[in-house]
């Protein structure tokens, strides 16, 4: 078994809450049950006075009336020494922890994430291709998603921040800052627009398609072709869903072929994106950030504002470029709290300036030296610097 080097404390703290949290990992074997003793021992030499909760179940395998709280090495001795015992009946003792039982199965399959929109949303498959076992779950718009990690209704939002025609979702970069959560990762997802229908109906009946304003943005020149009236929806999923229950043959939407699926509509045409590299980028919402490593290629998000002056600009993707990190994305946003900034000049009157925030995202790992410095040298000439996540860089 491997052994974990856990302080005294530390290791109370691992004995009761293996004790309470044990059937999690499912029914013990003889072996872990030997193994469990083995690490109750090892406890109580570090803290020889200490008692330990031991859960019913376990006080149950001694017929003899056995108090609640029990010295740990009492109970261990009278149960291996009592005749009545039969190994059988040990087997039921909590299951230890081990070190692989401390690691979360990587698929993502008890993770809860939120996205915009109805199932069958780009949203929703860009949340499936991060955590594909993950449940997804709806929400009404971006502000939701965020509100739902921070309130612990789910563990992670999945929302989009760019794509590769329509550019940038400054919603999200505004709720951002608004909120606490941290980047903790991306989702680069190829998005192939589906031009649905009723079943039955030809495209060339359609008079009326339904979309999200960023898809319609994707597939421009398809549209202009095919000469249809565009109606604005919240999403793409919830434009299918409405061509589906409104039964109305001249109506079609742009989505995706899972919304196609789920809601029993016809793809009239596939990939009707004008450009084949129609790509969104989503960004992984979470409570806690990501420690970053330097085993694989990181990225870093910041915002920051500069003080006013000459060149402030300049000098600040300076920071980066003296120290050869790539910049992959800038945005600047007004700032809501502080939008303008009156410059006071008797000879010329009163100037006002917009007063902007930065977002930067860079490829660098915050362990990296240079990553490190260059923060410090931004935070030299600038009024507020927050890091917004480091995470991973994904691919297509
Ligand atoms: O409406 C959807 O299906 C979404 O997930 C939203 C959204 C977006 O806002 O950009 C996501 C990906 C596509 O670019 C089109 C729409």
């Amino acid at each position: 078994m491997a052994t974990l080097n856990l302080g005294p404390f530390q290791g109370c703290a691992r004995a009761s809450s293996l004790l309470l949290h044990v059937s999690d990992f499912g029914s013990a074997s003889t072996a872990n049950s030997l193994s469990f003793r083995n690490d109750f021992i090892k406890l109580r030499k570090w803290e020889s006075s200490s008692s330990v909760v031991l859960p019913p179940r376990a006080i149950t395998s001694v017929e003899d009336e056995t108090p609640a709280v029990v010295s740990s090495q009492n109970i261990i001795n009278r149960t291996l020494e009592d005749p009545k015992v039969s190994r059988k009946d040990l087997s039921i003792l909590p299951k230890p922890l081990s070190a692989t039982d401390l690691h979360s199965p990587n698929d993502g399959s008890k993770v809860r994430v939120a996205y915009q929109g109805l199932p069958g949303a780009y949203s929703e498959i860009a949340a499936l291709k991060a955590y594909p076992k993950c449940e997804t779950v709806p929400c009404d718009d971006f502000e939701a998603a965020f509100k739902a990690v921070e309130l612990w209704i789910v563990d992670k939002a999945v929302l989009p921040i760019e794509n590769s025609v329509g550019g940038s979702i400054h919603r999200n970069y505004d709720l951002l800052l608004r909120h606490r959560l941290h980047i903790a990762g991306e989702v680069q997802l190829q998005v192939n627009l589906c031009l649905l229908g009723l079943q039955g109906v030809r495209k060339e009946e359609l008079k009326n398609v339904l979309s999200h304003p960023h898809a319609f943005e994707q597939c421009e020149m398809t549209l202009s072709t095919l000469g249809v009236m565009r109606i604005s929806i919240e999403d793409t999923a919830a434009a299918a869903q409405m061509v589906a229950s409104g039964g109305e043959r001249d109506t079609g939407a742009i989505a995706s072929a899972r919304a196609a699926e789920i809601y029993g509509l016809n793809i009239l045409a596939d990939n009707v994106q004008d450009n084949d590299n129609n790509i969104t980028r989503f960004l992984i919402l979470a409570r806690e950030p990501v420690i970053p490593g330097t085993d694989k290629l990181y990225k870093t998000s910041i915002v920051f504002t500069l003080e006013e002056g000459p060149g402030v600009l300049f000098k600040a993707l300076a920071v980066f470029a003296l120290r050869e990190i790539n910049l992959t994305k800038i945005e600047s946003r007004p700032q809501r709290q502080r939008p303008l900034r009156v410059v006071d000049d008797s000879n010329e009157g009163r100037a006002k300036y917009f007063d902007y925030l930065f977002y930067i995202d860079f490829e660098a790992s915050m362990m990296e030296p240079r990553a490190q410095c260059a923060m410090a040298h931004l935070q030299e000439f600038s009024r507020f610097l927050r890091v917004l996540g480091c995470y991973p860089v994904d691919k297509v």
